[in-house]
């Protein structure tokens, strides 16, 4: 087998190994430990999420995008992720608005005139099943604790969020909490666990443990979460911006549920994976 080429993309730091399915069939078939392999930081390529852009399986849709955290393991969703697919689909067919399709739905996105993209994430998902969690609780105050994290707000954007409103999210130790949260018995499919409080009007700060990745430097999804989260607890409006590690997401909460997310793309740069990390010899 001859090596399979792939991009090295991020969003805000949030970084992914992209490979084309539609090209190299043979990602099409990766496996969780082969997943695992290649985002080893170590021994891999290194990234927090791989992406496979494939066939897509619907004719509205431009491309179908799979996702998997560093552990291996597949998601439903990625918003970083969804803006570089996006931005290579929008190369490739010479348009600004391109539909990406995911486990969880179709996806719009439109590349802006400063080289942003906003994606309709979709709908904000707030009852407790579609969280989910593991009983029936207003996922506006969810009741549990650790530490000085208490009364979570629950948010699925394609995916699982637990958002902690604190007075301080830099003082958080997440790298304490994170872990413990993100297996909690009330998240049958686990959490990503997002620490965030109030910097100005309509401004949030958030830092964030993702579910199989750990501390990243931006997260997407969980921006989209914590500016849904805010505008429930009448925090923030529907409109606000999300400060992360690795910079700002604009996100905003329609009034039909549906969550819009704007931010850059970035490519680092692009090579060829030896087989073996395919587990070929
Ligand atoms: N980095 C992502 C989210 C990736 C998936 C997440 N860790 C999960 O397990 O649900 C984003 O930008 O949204």
């Amino acid at each position: 087998m001859n090596g399979i080429s792939f991009i090295k993309m991020h969003g805000l730091g949030n970084d992914f190994v992209v490979f084309d399915g539609r090209r190299d069939s043979v990602v099409l078939d990766m496996d969780d430990a082969t997943a695992a392999r290649i985002a080893d930081r170590r021994t891999g390529v290194g990234c927090d999420q791989l992406v496979v852009i494939e066939p897509p399986r619907d004719d509205d849709a431009d491309a179908f995008m799979r996702i998997r955290n560093n552990d291996g393991s597949e998601v439903g969703a990625c918003g970083n992720a969804t803006r570089c697919v996006a931005d290579i689909l929008m190369a490739e067919f010479k348009r600004r608005d391109v539909t990406v399709q995911t486990v969880s739905g179709l996806l719009e996105a439109r590349g802006l005139d400063d080289g942003t993209v906003t994606v309709d994430m979709g709908q904000a998902r707030l009852d407790w099943r579609e969280i989910p969690l593991l009983k029936a609780v207003d996922t506006n105050h969810i009741p549990f604790s650790l530490g000085p994290l208490t009364d979570a707000v629950g948010v699925n954007m394609g995916n699982p969020h637990a958002v902690f409103f604190v007075d301080d999210a830099e003082a958080v130790d997440l790298e304490k909490y994170g872990p413990v949260l993100e297996h909690h018995d009330i998240f049958p499919e686990r959490a990503n666990i997002e620490v965030c409080h109030l910097m100005g009007e309509n401004r949030l700060r958030m830092r964030v443990w993702e579910r199989g990745a750990g501390i990243t430097r931006a997260c997407g999804t969980g921006a989209c979460a914590t500016g849904v989260a805010a505008a429930r607890r009448g925090l923030t409006g529907r409109k606000v911006d999300v400060v992360l590690d690795g910079g700002v997401l604009g996100i905003e909460w329609l009034p039909d549920d549906h969550v819009l997310m704007t931010g850059p793309v970035a490519t680092s740069f692009s090579g060829i994976l030896h087989p073996s990390l395919f587990g070929v010899h």
